[in-house]
Formats: C-alpha cells, sequence, structure tokens
C-alpha cells in the first residue's frame, strides 16, 4: 500500500511552490516533512491528500492516480488536517469530531459513533465534548480538528503541524496516539517545525528547500548538522541517546 508522488511541480504565480518532487510514502510509518518556512511542506501535503493537484507530475494511491479516486472515497482513504485551525461553524466539540465519519456515512450507526468515542478519548476531550468549540482554547481546538480526522479512522493521516499549539504532555499523548495509528498498519504524514520531535518520533524524515526535495531517510541520516547548516543555515548539532535527542544551537 503506497502513497507516491512522481516528479511533482505545483506552481503559485509564475513561481513552484514544489519542483520536481519525487517519494513514496509507505504504511505502518510515522513520516515527518520538515523545512523552512516557504519550503513547501504544505504544499506537499496538500498535493498528497488530493486537495491540490500538481501542474506536472502524479500523486497515486496504491498505483491508481488520486485524480482518478472519487472525492467522498478519497476522504475515507485520506484524512487530510490542514495547517490553518480554522473552524467555520460554531458546533459542539462532539458534533465537529462526528463530522469525521462524513465520509463513511456512519456518524450515527454503531460502528461510527464508537470510532468518534475513540477519537474523542485519544484526544482528551471527553469533559470537553458538550462545549461549543468557539468557546475553546487555541490548542483545545488543535485537539478538536485532530480528533474530527482520526474520526475517520483513515488508511493515511496526513496533518499539517498538528502538535504546534499542545502542551508538552498532550503532545506527548498525541504522539503516541499517532505511533499507535502507524504501529496498527496506518500511514502517518505529519509536517514538523520541532527537529527534536522529528528526529526522536520519526521514522523517516523527509526535507524540503525551496520547493525541493533536500534529504529522505531515517532522521538521524536526515537531519544531520550538515543538512541543517545547509538547509535552515544554523549551526547545531545533536546531543543525547538515540530517541532522547536534543538540538543545541548557537545563538
Ligand atoms: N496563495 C499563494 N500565492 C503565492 N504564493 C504562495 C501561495 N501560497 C503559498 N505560496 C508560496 O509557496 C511556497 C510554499 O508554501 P508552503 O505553504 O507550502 O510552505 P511551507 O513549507 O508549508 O511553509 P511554512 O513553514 O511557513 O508553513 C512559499 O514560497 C509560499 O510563499
Amino acid at each position: 500500500m503506497e502513497l507516491s508522488a512522481r516528479v511533482v511541480t505545483v506552481m503559485r504565480g509564475q513561481y513552484p511552490a514544489l519542483s520536481r518532487v519525487s517519494l513514496a510514502l509507505q504504511e505502518g510509518q510515522l513520516v515527518a516533512i520538515c523545512g523552512p518556512n516557504g519550503a513547501g511542506k504544505s504544499t506537499l501535503l496538500a498535493a498528497l491528500a488530493g486537495i491540490e493537484f500538481p501542474e506536472l507530475g502524479a500523486i497515486s494511491l496504491d498505483g491508481t492516480l488520486l485524480a482518478a479516486i472519487p472525492p467522498r472515497e478519497r476522504a475515507k482513504r485520506i484524512g487530510f488536517l490542514p495547517q490553518t485551525g480554522e473552524i467555520a461553524w460554531d458546533m459542539s466539540v462532539a458534533r465537529l469530531v462526528a463530522l469525521g465519519r462524513l465520509p463513511q456515512g456512519d456518524g450515527e450507526r454503531a460502528d461510527g459513533k464508537a470510532a468518534i468515542e475513540r477519537a474523542l478519548l485519544a484526544c482528551d476531550l471527553a469533559t470537553l465534548a458538550g462545549r461549543p468549540v468557539s468557546s475553546l482554547s487555541g490548542g483545545e481546538r488543535a485537539r478538536v480538528l485532530l480528533a474530527r480526522a482520526l474520526a475517520g479512522e483513515p488508511r493515511w493521516l496526513l496533518a499539517d503541524e498538528p502538535l504546534a499549539a499542545l502542551d508538552l504532555a498532550h503532545q506527548l499523548r498525541m504522539l503516541r496516539v499517532l505511533h499507535a495509528a502507524a504501529a496498527e498498519g496506518r500511514g502517518v504524514v505529519l509536517v514538523l517545525h520541532d527537529l527534536a520531535l522529528a528526529m526522536n518520533h520519526a521514522d523517516r524524515v523527509i526535507v524540503l528547500d525551496n520547493g525541493e526535495l533536500v534529504t529522505d531517510g531515517p532522521p538521524d541520516r536526515a537531519l544531520t548538522a550538515k543538512v541543517l547548516a545547509q538547509v535552515w543555515g544554523v549551526e547545531a548539532h545533536w546531543i543525547g541517546e538515540p530517541g532522547q535527542r536534543a538540538l543545541t544551537m548557537r545563538p
């Protein structure tokens, strides 16, 4: 089972936001997409989710062009959480999370309800379920949006900076949930700015810069001091044990 991009170019006006990017993602892994501001991370994630159609190249899911898969079927198989945590309509947390079952159409049936309940619990939302989303804090809202994506229990979960607004304990909790989803055989792809999270928790890291793929591999090979200098322009190095690494930087 594979989600792949073949020489994908996405234009923004005259300039490419993504330029000839090729990669193949496998289920069962947690993959981090990293890179500086404007590198093309959100564009790549949206293209992989079928939200954005590339001008050149192709995105395929299990060998079928994404563009050829009907939108509802695509939404069943690929859950997408965009970077902007905007919520258009005010409603209760439980109702918003239930929208994650729309592609399946079973939000009122036992299977759907159980999946919604699992997502609410996974994101520590049980006590907030009856609250209007407009009354929540930024981090609470971010957990609700992640829960909506999880409620669909898609084969692929693509999330753009899902942990950025979360406190330390909830970051860890959500990482465990995302790891568990990968261990169940789902594909989990996260855009992450926090390179220590990527280093310690991802199975694979993809680094983009200026719309181009710079490195793609295990975290310790993709996020070397040399890559940090070349891509982020910082003099930094890793300390600590594998799985508990921290980044030290010269000011
Ligand atoms: N609507 C737009 N019009 C013009 N250029 C755009 C538009 N949206 C994005 N871009 C450009 O496309 C490039 C890639 O943007 P993208 O949002 O994918 O970057 P990113 O790596 O996700 O950045 P960030 O870390 O800041 O979220 C950037 O140079 C950005 O300025």
